[in-house]
C-alpha cells in the first residue's frame, strides 16, 4: 500500500497558490478575496460534518484509516505528550494518539481507590497525556465530542481530550506548550498556509515534533490521469449521493490539485523554522506525511 519515498531539499519557494495579488486566494479553482474563504470553507464543513466520517470512509474505500494509523505510528507517542491536533475536525487523529498511549508499556492508568477498610490509598499513574482537537468549525468538534464519549475520552479521563474552536492562523496557546503538533487533511484549507505553519513552530517545545497528512501531487502521470478521473467524476457524485452536497466535494477535490507539491511543501515547512524536514509518500503520492521538528 505504502509507496514511501522520504526526502529532503532545499528547493526555492514557489508561490503554490499562482495567486499573485495579495488580496486573493483560491478556493478549490475558483479565485476569491482572502477575507471570504475562511466563511465560505466553514460552510463546506457545516454542510458535510454529520456525514464526514462515512463520506472518508466511502471515498477513500477504508483507506483514510491506514494513512491516519500510519501518521500515529511516525509519531509514536508516549506518556506524557501533550498533542495539539489543529483541524482535527471530528478527532480521528486525537483518537487514534490516545489509544496508542494506552497501548505504551510505560502507561499506567489512574487508579486512585481504598483497599478494605485500612484505609491506605492505592495510587499508580503514568504521566499525564492529552489531545487537543482544535477546529475552527464547532459543528464537526460537536460531532467528535459525541464520539468521544462513545470512547470513554474526556477532560477529566486518563489520558484526556478537549475540544477548542479558533483558527489554525492565530492559535489561543501560549508559546512552548505541545510536544506533538498535527494536522490532516486540514492545511490545505486554510487561507494562509505560512501563518498556520508559524503558529505550529510558535506552540510547539522545543524538541516537539510537526506531523502534517495531506493529499499530495501522485507523481505517476499514467496514475495521476487514473485518480482525477475518480476525484473529478465519481467523488461529486458520492457527496451528491451520501452528503446531499456535490459542491462541497468538488471544492475539496479541487483544493487537492491546488495544494503544494510534496518539495514545495518541505521548503514552506522550513521557512517556518523547522528542521530536519522530511516527507514520505503513502499510496503512490495520493497522500504524503511532512515531517519537521522545533530544535
Ligand atoms: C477534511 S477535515 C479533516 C478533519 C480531521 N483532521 C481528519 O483528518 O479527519 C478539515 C478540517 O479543517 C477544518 N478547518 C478548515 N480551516 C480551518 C482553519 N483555518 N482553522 C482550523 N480548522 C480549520 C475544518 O473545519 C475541518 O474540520
Amino acid at each position: 500500500l505504502y509507496c514511501s519515498n522520504t526526502n529532503q531539499t532545499t528547493k526555492n519557494n514557489t508561490n503554490a497558490s499562482g495567486v499573485n495579488d495579495n488580496q486573493q486566494t483560491h478556493f478549490g479553482f475558483k479565485t476569491v478575496n482572502k477575507e471570504d474563504k475562511e466563511s465560505m470553507v466553514k460552510d463546506v464543513f457545516d454542510s458535510v460534518s454529520s456525514s464526514y466520517d462515512l463520506m472518508n470512509d466511502v471515498m477513500s474505500m477504508g483507506i483514510h484509516r491506514l494513512w491516519k494509523d500510519e501518521l500515529i505510528n511516525t509519531l509514536n507517542p508516549t506518556p506524557g505528550s501533550h498533542l495539539l491536533d489543529v483541524a482535527g475536525g471530528t478527532g480521528d487523529i486525537s483518537f487514534r494518539f490516545l489509544d496508542k498511549i494506552k497501548t505504551s508499556p510505560n502507561y499506567f492508568p489512574n487508579i486512585n481507590k481504598s483497599n478494605n477498610g485500612g484505609g491506605e490509598v492505592l495510587k499508580s499513574s503514568s504521566l499525564p497525556s492529552s489531545a487537543t482537537v482544535f477546529d475552527i468549525n464547532q459543528s464537526m468538534l460537536n460531532e467528535g465530542k459525541k464520539r468521544g464519549l462513545n470512547k470513554g475520552y474526556t477532560d477529566q479521563s486518563d489520558p484526556s481530550i478537549d475540544w477548542v474552536q479558533g483558527n489554525s492562523e492565530q492559535l489561543p496557546f501560549k508559546d512552548n506548550t505541545f510536544n506533538c503538533y498535527t494536522v490532516s487533511f486540514g492545511i490545505r484549507n486554510c487561507t494562509n498556509i505560512d501563518q498556520v505553519l508559524r503558529e505550529a513552530y510558535r506552540v510547539l517545545k522545543p524538541g516537539g515534533r510537526f506531523l502534517c497528512l495531506e493529499f499530495s501531487q501522485v507523481p505517476n502521470p499514467l496514475l495521476r490521469f487514473a485518480y482525477d478521473q475518480y476525484s473529478f467524476n465519481v467523488i461529486p457524485i458520492m457527496g451528491q449521493l451520501i452528503s446531499g452536497d456535490r459542491d462541497s466535494y468538488s471544492y475539496l477535490v479541487e483544493s487537492i490539485r491546488k495544494f503544494p507539491d510534496q518539495e514545495t511543501f518541505v521548503q514552506m515547512i522550513q521557512d517556518a523554522g523547522f528542521k530536519q524536514v522530511t516527507y514520505k509518500n503513502l499510496t503512490f503520492g495520493i497522500c504524503s506525511i511532512h515531517s519537521g521538528f522545533k530544535l
